[in-house]
């Protein structure tokens, strides 16, 4: 190779490397740009809004969206809980959200409420429910959450609604599979994928909720560790509800990950008894959903714990998920899986099956 060709291959090299930087100099700007939130300070109510970057949000200006929130109204409440009530927002008959009302303002805490929020709206997973933004204000907080049109596990589960021919739909094995594959999913990633790691506190089927394609996702992750309670709640002790804790939470009054899975396993007993953890009929024997089925299996009769809806399906399928489930429930935390464990066992059930398939 000539001079010239020696000094034609170093320009080549230049403009390649210029080109290069520039456009990574641009991506590292963008990324950053998006992780900038929108806040907006309302100087009338004195609060604060904060609008976290996504491509949902990018739309919305900050002053429209605080004034279609403070127009809400008692017929647009979805639900209420612990923590506070539950409102449908739909923006521009495209975007919808729900709105949580935290019963306590921001004058009741310090600044690691906003640090910590603003930690939740960095976790994206298909199987958590996205937290878009809040609102703080010095005698109620708001989250801004994604609204899930089909409602919580809890309420498909329990409260069928019955159709116009006065049938009863019970949900089906297929979708209850794929509802506790997706939870363990969701689970799993706070516990082992999140840094620093999160412990949910508050495992319970109407903590789960279902997107529009009737995936599973897990909501209220933080809100345990946020806010006390409201007292007013008979459901919620300290952190957590009756029926989902782990033994051992009463005697320490530690939240573990090995509880969250412990709460996991209830959850899986429900999809595959049907039966609510603090049935009105266990109350009344003063018996629970764990200690009936684990009575019942030390007597032998594990076929009378499973969901008579669920007969027609693969009862492989179903006993290896109940198996996975007395595992979870293990006294002894030490002896549960992990939830990373939970996971491949339940994608091993569908893996077994294509191999028997072949
Ligand atoms: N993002 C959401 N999309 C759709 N519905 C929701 C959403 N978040 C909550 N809900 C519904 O609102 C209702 C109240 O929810 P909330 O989380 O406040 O209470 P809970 O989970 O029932 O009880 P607790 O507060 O003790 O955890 C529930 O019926 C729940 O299904």
């Amino acid at each position: 190779m000539g001079n010239a060709g020696v000094l034609a291959f170093y320009i080549t090299i230049c403009c390649v490397s210029f080109v290069i930087s520039k456009i990574i100099i641009s991506v590292l700007l963008y990324k950053r740009w998006q992780r900038k939130n929108i806040v907006f300070q309302d100087s009338i109510s004195g609060g604060k809004m904060v609008m976290f970057r996504s491509p949902k949000m990018q739309a919305l200006t900050s002053k429209a969206f605080l004034k279609k929130t403070m127009r809400l109204t008692n017929k647009d409440i979805i639900g209420s809980g612990g923590y506070g009530t539950v409102y449908r927002l739909i923006i521009n008959d495209s975007l919808a959200f729900a709105v949580k009302r935290l019963n306590r303002g921001s004058a009741d805490r310090d600044r690691g409420f906003e640090r910590e929020l603003k930690a939740m709206g960095d976790i994206k997973h298909r199987n958590i429910v996205t937290l878009h933004g809040y609102y703080s204000a010095p005698q109620f907080n708001l989250l801004i959450y994604d609204l899930m049109p089909n409602g919580s596990l809890d309420t498909l589960l329990h409260d069928t609604v019955a159709g116009t021919s006065g049938d009863k739909k019970p949900l089906d094995w297929p979708s209850r599979y794929k509802i506790a594959l997706g939870a363990a999913r969701g689970i799993s990633y706070l516990h082992h994928d999140c840094i620093p790691h999160i412990i949910h506190r508050d495992i319970k089927s109407s903590n789960i909720l279902l997107d529009q394609n009737m995936e599973a996702r897990v909501s209220d992750f933080g809100l345990a560790t946020l806010m006390e309670p409201d007292n007013t709640h008979v459901s919620t002790f300290v952190a957590g509800t009756f029926g989902y804790l782990a033994p051992e939470y009463f005697d320490t009054g530690k939240a573990t990950a090995k509880g969250d899975v412990y709460s996991f396993g209830v959850v899986l007993l429900e999809l595959l008894t049907g039966k609510r953890p603090m049935d009105e009929a266990f109350l009344e024997e003063g018996t629970k959903l764990v200690t009936w089925v684990k009575a019942v299996i030390y007597e032998k009769k594990e076929e009378h714990v499973i969901d008579s809806n669920l007969v027609c399906y693969p009862m492989d399928e179903v006993n290896i998920v109940f198996r996975i489930a007395l595992m979870c429930l293990e006294s002894d935390p030490s002896k549960r899986p992990t939830m990373n464990e939970v996971v491949k066992m339940l994608e091993q059930i569908k893996s077994d099956k294509l191999l028997l398939d072949c």
